[in-house]
């Protein structure tokens, strides 16, 4: 045993070592294979500005803000990511392309043609009603007829559905005592219309005495290698966005998940990262406090002294 003081990335690591060492063999739905352990936890200070970003590979972290920046602005299509430039959602609706049109199109012409024709990625970019649609539009029915004698009414969907974030803003701020701040994507009656359901998908959120902000995040299924490093970062700058927003200041984040997995051909990306020693404490600053949960651009971010290791290349399960 070493003496040094634990880095918080090495629960990470611990997490990986223990699914590779002792993780249940299975067959998933993407037929590549996981090892897998169910129910984990992890636990990460947010005071301070400090953020669970891992230093044992470059994680391409704004890849990941523009990735919750787009959740919080409530789309569903990937287009406005393929034009930053963030590819993480792409093989999904070209999975899906190829099968319908039996075309042998490659990642990159399908993202041109998504880009540049705007009928194309309204045909096939949209994920279906994902994270930000159930973030900011759960549907909601109301009521257009009055009850009839056997108490029937006919209900309509109203356009403008429940927005989550907006509600748990107002309870942060009005009701910070409560047991109730929480969102979920996991909308049971539309699962079947998502390209995948929710993984991150439920978000409780506590409020210290103190005025400090703590999330705890239930993640239902977890690519350790290349969701989770990506999940926590999403999970603490929506944190801090949140305390920013609501005068409080961020506490910590709580991370649990159900199916905890290593896909098998990632099994030499986990070794060597394996071998590599978390170092540094890196830092998440918000430049400025814009008027809404919903404005942020991903110009008002920066992550201060993160001097991570090289990236490791894996490829993502479909
Ligand atoms: N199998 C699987 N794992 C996931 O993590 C995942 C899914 N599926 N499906 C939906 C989303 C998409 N997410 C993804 C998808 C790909 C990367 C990925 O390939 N990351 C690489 C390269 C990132 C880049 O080029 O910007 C990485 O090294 O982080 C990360 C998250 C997270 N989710
Ligand atoms: O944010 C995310 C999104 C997805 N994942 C991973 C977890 C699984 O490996 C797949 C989803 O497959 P299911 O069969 O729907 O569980 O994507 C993630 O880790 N983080």
């Amino acid at each position: 045993m070493s003496s040094k003081t634990p880095h918080y990335e090495d629960q990470y690591l611990d997490l990986m070592r223990r699914i590779r060492d002792h993780g249940d063999e299975r067959l998933d739905r993407t037929g590549v294979g996981t090892r897998s352990l169910f129910g984990e936890q992890l636990r990460f200070d947010l005071r301070d500005g400090r953020v669970p970003l891992l230093t044992t590979k470059r994680v391409f972290w704004k890849a990941a803000a523009r990735e919750m920046l787009w959740f919080l602005s409530g789309q569903s299509n990937i287009r406005p990511l393929v034009e930053q430039n963030v590819h993480i959602w792409t093989d999904w609706p070209l999975d899906h392309y190829r099968r319908m049109t039996g075309e042998n199109i490659d990642r990159d012409g399908f993202e041109a043609r998504i880009r540049d024709d705007e009928d194309f990625a309204v045909r096939w970019g949209d994920l279906g009603p994902v994270y930000g649609v159930q973030w900011r539009n759960w549907p909601r029915y109301v009521p257009v007829s009055q009850p009839d004698e056997s108490g029937c009414a006919l209900y309509q969907r109203d356009p403008q559905g429940i927005d989550q974030m907006a509600a748990l803003v107002e309870s942060l701020r009005n009701d910070p005592a409560s047991r109730r701040h929480i969102f979920t994507g996991w909308n049971v009656a539309e699962l079947d219309g998502m390209a995948l359901p929710p993984c991150h998908m439920t978000y409780q959120f506590h409020v210290s005495g103190a005025g400090e902000l703590s999330c705890l995040l239930f993640q239902r299924s977890c690519d350790v290698l290349l969701g989770l490093p990506f999940n926590l970062f999403g999970a603490a700058m929506l944190t801090a966005m949140l305390a920013q927003q609501t005068g409080l200041t961020p506490q910590e984040l709580i991370w649990s998940g159900g199916d905890v997995h290593l896909y098998r051909n990632h099994m030499d990306a986990v070794e060597e990262q394996l071998s590599r020693t978390p170092h540094g404490d890196p830092r998440l600053e918000l430049f400025r406090k814009p008027d809404t949960l919903f404005d942020y651009d991903i110009g008002d971010f920066i992550v201060r002294d993160y001097a991570p290791q090289d990236h490791i290349r894996a490829p993502v399960a479909v």
